[in-house]
């Protein structure tokens, strides 16, 4: 496909101001639009975001805008960064204003909660001219925005247009990689979410790191099976997108989802843990044990995250419950 000029970045919250510091840092023309007066003049003015990226002021200048139809006029790319249950909204929101067959990049890591569909799909629904994309990996909002090195996956069914991708977004500090399995892809991001609550809680409840590195890599074979059952490549799975991000996710109270299950595992329940901040997981777990029901695939860890999150569980017993399960070949 033809090189990309210009991107639009709709959401302002951590990620998508770091990911339009991104595509400017490759000399890409970014408008980033954000719904909330303040963080678009902040971002204009001090070139900070001090809502979602306090203590960081930017490399370079962006150009914010609470205009919808400005930040998406020319658009050759779209990356829509806000939070995964309001894909459906968002999509809808941008459709009057996207040029027809132009890749919509989706950047938020989860499933659709009341149609168990993948964001992908989601969009397919809701801006059918549009040509889905997914971008993923271990990378922190504020390490990117920082300009630390990182590398993801972009992912696109036509492996051209993830090309395309990757060489717009692409300079020295943001490295990403090619793929053409946009489900495996979806499925690492909205999983490892899932599993880094998980991880979280074994932290906050002191059952030590030998527990937290077992559930990492169990949580990881559940990862690997309810991709492998949508559809995805095993190398997407070990890859940035799935190992890759299981890994950092699991291991970092950077993460929101491993922060949140720290919250979780210190109160012992569910309730007493909102902190406030974004934590996807807690959106995807029930979603991710209904869609591997579906296609007979066993997601314990998941489950487990489920119950204790819709209070039907306690952490004890879902420790319990997990340790006991009928012993088995490791596979
Ligand atoms: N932060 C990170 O390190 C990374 C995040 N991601 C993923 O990116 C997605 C977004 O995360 P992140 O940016 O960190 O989240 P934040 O909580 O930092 O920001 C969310 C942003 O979305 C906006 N928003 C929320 N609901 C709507 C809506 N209905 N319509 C329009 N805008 C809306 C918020 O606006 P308002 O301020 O007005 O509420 C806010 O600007 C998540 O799925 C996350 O998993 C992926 C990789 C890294
Ligand atoms: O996806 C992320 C890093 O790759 C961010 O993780 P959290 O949403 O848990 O902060």
């Amino acid at each position: 496909m033809a090189g990309i000029r210009r991107i639009a970045v709709i959401g302002g919250g951590a990620w998508g101001t770091a990911l339009a510091l991104v595509a400017a840092r490759a000399g890409r023309d970014v408008a980033l639009w954000a719904r909330d007066a303040a963080t678009v003049d902040a971002i204009n003015g001090a070139r900070e975001n001090p809502r979602f990226l306090p203590g960081i002021t930017f490399d370079r200048g962006l150009v914010a805008t609470t205009e919808l139809e400005t930040a998406m006029r020319g658009a050759d790319a779209v990356l829509l960064v806000t939070p995964a249950q309001t894909t459906r909204e968002v999509a809808g929101r941008i459709a009057p204003f996207c040029l027809p067959g132009a890749p919509v990049i989706l950047a938020a890591k989860g499933i659709e909660r009341g149609s168990g569909l993948l964001l992908s799909d989601v969009l397919r629904e809701a801006l059918p001219e549009a040509v889905p994309a997914a971008l993923s990996g271990p990378s922190f909002a504020a390490d990117v925005a920082r300009k630390l090195p990182t590398a993801v996956t972009i992912a696109a069914g036509d492996e051209t247009v993830a090309d395309a991708l990757s060489a717009a977004l692409a300079s020295p500090s943001f490295r990403p990689y090619a793929s053409g399995d946009l489900i495996g892809v979806q499925v690492g991001g909205a999983l490892k979410n899932v599993l880094a609550i998980a991880c979280g809680a074994v932290e906050g409840r002191g059952w030590g790191a030998s527990a937290r590195a077992a559930l990492t890599a169990r949580g990881f074979v559940e990862l690997s099976r309810l991709g492998a059952a949508l559809g995805a490549r095993p190398e997407t799975l070990t890859g940035l997108s799935g190992l890759g991000d299981l890994v950092l996710t699991c291991s970092s109270e950077q993460s929101r989802n491993f922060a949140f299950g720290i919250a979780l595992g210190k109160a012992g329940t569910a309730p007493m843990a909102q902190g406030g901040k974004l934590a996807e997981g807690v959106f995807s777990a029930q979603v991710a044990v209904d869609i591997g029901k579906r296609h007979g695939v066993e997601l314990p860890i998941s489950g487990a995250v489920a119950a204790v999150l819709g209070g039907s569980l306690s952490l004890d017993d879902a420790l319990e419950a997990l340790m006991t399960r009928p012993l088995k070949r490791e596979s």
